[in-house]
């Protein structure tokens, strides 16, 4: 656990970085800091490893007050990572990752063996160990600068905009195989961003700073997105937080029986459906797409499917499910259980009367009630 109590930084010219911080990242689980340029979320980072001295107040991990531990034992403990990695250009990759178990007296073979097996936990073909940084793209560099990070197996992780430097696909995978890589490893993260999408995806609790280094909002990305503590904060979550926030929320979708044909099935058999869209699934009962009866010649072929529609799971968000409803060509949406089976379709209205009936919102306007009026 990390805490921050009461926390100022002022540089000698006066600018207040951070003031009076207080907040606690709990042990296990993923804080992101995230706020506006220059809000002070990298000076909060550097003064938890020292690399940057407070003013005033104290930080504590798991209950030591870092002012009292030595900055070299401090940050044995702690993985540092930053934009662009910062990998040594002049060494191998290997030896890069390699670089903390060497410092802290590993022998070569234990340290070349961890380094290894921490390529592969990152997803890096270990078959590039012997090149160096500049031989790799941004985003395997990024890979890299974490398991070089993760070496010594510290118990807290200081990210800082680790993903920035990559381009939004890859900066995506980086970012499902971190949230893969923590399900594993229950490492204690402070993740510094500035932005709000990657701090709701990946933070279990996201605090968000405004300039001058002070605390908008500490809370669960579901929370921030349904009650923002204020103006600034609902501005930088953003305008579609009512939409965004249905990524967080299940429900137990209604949902219907949908009749199919197989891959390869007949004209007739298309046809003998009876719908304007049918249903095409394989052997296993997976959903290959949707296809017209006018569109199928002689059979049903996968070249000649409609792909557009997003597909479910019945244990997924109700984002996911209402996206699958609005983007299916049949206007049905396609639910699927954990293997990726037909479990059938729900509606776009039948997911949004979940969401309200989930909200306790309905009014009965639905039903031909008048809304209550307002008295004053
Ligand atoms: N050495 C320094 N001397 C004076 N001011 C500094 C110094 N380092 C940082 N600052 C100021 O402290 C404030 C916070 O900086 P910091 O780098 O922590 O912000 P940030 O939120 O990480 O910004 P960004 O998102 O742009 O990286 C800024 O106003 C910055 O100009």
């Amino acid at each position: 656990m990390i805490e921050f109590d009461s926390v100022t930084k002022a540089y000698p010219d006066g600018t207040v970085a951070v003031g009076d911080l207080s907040l606690t990242a709990p042990s296990g689980r993923i804080t992101v800091l995230v706020g506006p340029s220059g809000c002070g979320k990298t000076t909060s980072l550097r003064m938890i490893n020292r690399m940057i001295d407070l003013t005033s107040g104290r930080i504590l991990v798991d209950g030591q007050d870092t002012a009292t531990t030595d900055p070299a034992t401090l940050r044995r403990g702690i993985g540092y990572v930053i934009q662009h990695a910062g990998l040594f250009p002049h060494r191998t990759i290997v030896d890069n990752i390699s670089t903390v178990p060497l410092l802290l007296g590993w022998d070569r073979e234990k340290a070349r063996a961890r380094s290894m097996e921490l390529m592969e936990r990152v997803g890096l073909d270990t078959s590039m160990a012997k090149r160096y940084p500049t031989q790799l793209s941004g985003g395997q560099q990024q890979r890299v600068g974490v398991a070089r990070a993760l070496a010594a197996d510290p118990p807290v992780m200081l990210m800082d905009e680790p993903f920035s430097a990559v381009d939004p696909v890859v900066r995506e995978q980086l970012q499902d195989e971190f949230l893969r890589l923590q399900g594993e490893l229950g490492k204690t993260i402070v993740f510094v961003t500035h932005d709000i999408d990657e701090a709701i995806k990946l933070g279990d609790q996201v605090a968000v700073l405004r300039v001058g280094g002070k605390l908008a909002q500490l809370a669960p990305p579901a929370e921030l997105l349904a009650q923002p503590a204020d103006d600034f904060v609902a501005d930088f979550v953003g305008r579609d937080r009512g939409y965004r926030s249905l990524g967080f929320r299940r429900g137990e979708l209604p949902v219907s029986p949908e009749p199919t044909v197989p891959l390869g099935a007949s004209v007739e058999q298309v046809r003998g459906v009876g719908a304007p869209w049918v249903l095409v699934v394989d052997e296993d009962r997976r959903p290959q797409g949707w296809v017209e009866p006018s569109g199928v010649e002689g059979s049903v072929r996968r070249e000649r499917l409609h792909r557009g529609g997003t597909v479910a799971s019945v244990d997924g968000s109700l984002r996911a499910a209402l996206d699958a409803a609005l983007s299916s060509p049949a206007g049905r949406g396609v639910v699927v259980d954990g293997d990726g089976r037909l479990l059938g379709t729900v509606l776009p209205r039948e997911v949004l009367a979940l969401i309200e009936a989930e909200s306790g919102h309905g009014d009965g306007r639905a039903a031909g009630v008048e809304p209550a009026q307002d008295v004053r």
